[in-house]
């Protein structure tokens, strides 16, 4: 049994498409990332999915229970953790008062240990709380009560790195328990780092469902270069290079081309001596989906001074992948 299988998922506002025919699954002891930039939908779909809201057609289950049937619903809720987008605590009581609510309505096997991992200050009231303190308490209370599967909204909005490491420790040691994750993201990169699958959505329809390797083979590295001396440009033309800009600088001491120019007008004598200090260098930067060895080759034919490969942004992915307009 799937943890999550949604079929033909709709969700109308009025004239406004909040999701539009959405169809997968979610496998048992998978982390799954669902990717999409803001207004793409993900929240109308953990909402739908979590019975806050009806479908305006299609279905969709969740530990096997229909999420239009309310009593099933909320007895598989007692297997369900739930992160919010925004908690929405009652800020005029204490952390452990909310965790107390909560423990008697689904239970707190692990309220102590998750305290001890993320640490929010329970003693005071949640008025006082930074947002990373209410998103540390709202994991708490998503665990505590030992879920099978865990529904995240956005989960590490207003962590600061540090704590975001730690949850994503966390997600990992859950996985290894068989815990099913799923969880929302704009964030290529966190997604990247946690999940086995991500379903990518856009304006309300899901664009794909990958593995994340496919994904990343897809979206492509951002490479930079910096090259000594200068560089023929059909060097880069190969296979899988997209957007290539190559660019002459023949400045030393981090001077841009403009400060040679105003250096030029005002110091001939000095840039022409600096100008023989550096030589000339060369920037290069694409986009590169090709095959690794084939970028190892065209970068060791250049003696470099620097070189930068990161992953694509989000935006460029969906650019150049899946036919879209900015996000
Ligand atoms: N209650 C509502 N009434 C009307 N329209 C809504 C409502 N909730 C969401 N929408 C619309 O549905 C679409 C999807 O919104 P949703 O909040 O699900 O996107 P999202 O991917 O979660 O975005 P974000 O990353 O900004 O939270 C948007 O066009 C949004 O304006």
């Amino acid at each position: 049994m799937a943890a999550i299988e949604v079929s033909g998922l709709t969700k109308e506002y009025g004239s406004v498409i909040g999701i539009d025919s959405l169809t997968f699954s979610v496998e048992e002891g998978e982390v799954f990332g669902f990717l999409g930039p803001n207004g793409a939908g993900k929240t109308t779909t953990i909402r739908t999915l979590l019975g806050f809201q009806s479908p305006t057609t299609g279905t969709a289950t969740v530990l096997g229970c229909d999420t239009r049937n309310e009593r099933d619903l909320r007895s598989a809720k007692a297997d369900i953790g739930y992160l919010p987008a925004t908690p929405a605590f009652d800020e005029s009581v204490t952390g452990s008062e909310i965790l107390d609510l909560h423990a008697r309505v689904k239970g707190a096997e692990r309220r102590e240990e998750l305290l001890e991992r993320f640490d929010p200050p329970v003693g005071r009231p949640v008025r006082e709380y930074s947002t990373g303190n209410v998103q540390k308490l709202a994991i708490v209370q998503a665990f505590m009560h030992d879920p099978t599967l865990v529904i995240m909204d956005e989960p590490t909005s207003g962590l600061d790195p540090l704590v975001q490491q730690r949850f994503n420790d966390f997600i990992r040691a859950e996985q290894r328990r068989g815990v099913t994750v799923f969880f929302s993201s704009h964030v290529l990169s966190e997604v990247r780092r946690l999940c086995d699958r991500v379903a990518i959505l856009r304006d309300g329809q899901l664009i794909t469902t990958e593995s994340i390797e496919a994904l990343l083979h897809r979206s492509g590295k951002v490479v930079h270069l910096r090259i000594i001396g200068e560089v023929d440009e059909s060097a880069f033309e190969f296979d899988g290079v997209h957007d290539l800009e190559i660019r002459a600088v023949s400045t030393a001491d981090g001077m841009s081309d403009s400060d040679s120019e105003h250096e030029i007008n005002g110091h001939a004598d000095e840039l022409a001596f600096r100008s023989v200090q550096s030589g000339s260098e060369t920037e290069v930067s694409f986009t590169f989906t090709g095959n690794v060895n084939d970028l190892v080759d065209a970068v060791g034919r250049h003696t470099l001074r620097e070189f930068d490969i990161e992953e694509a942004p989000l935006d460029d992915v969906f650019m150049r992948f899946y036919g879209g307009d900015d996000v």
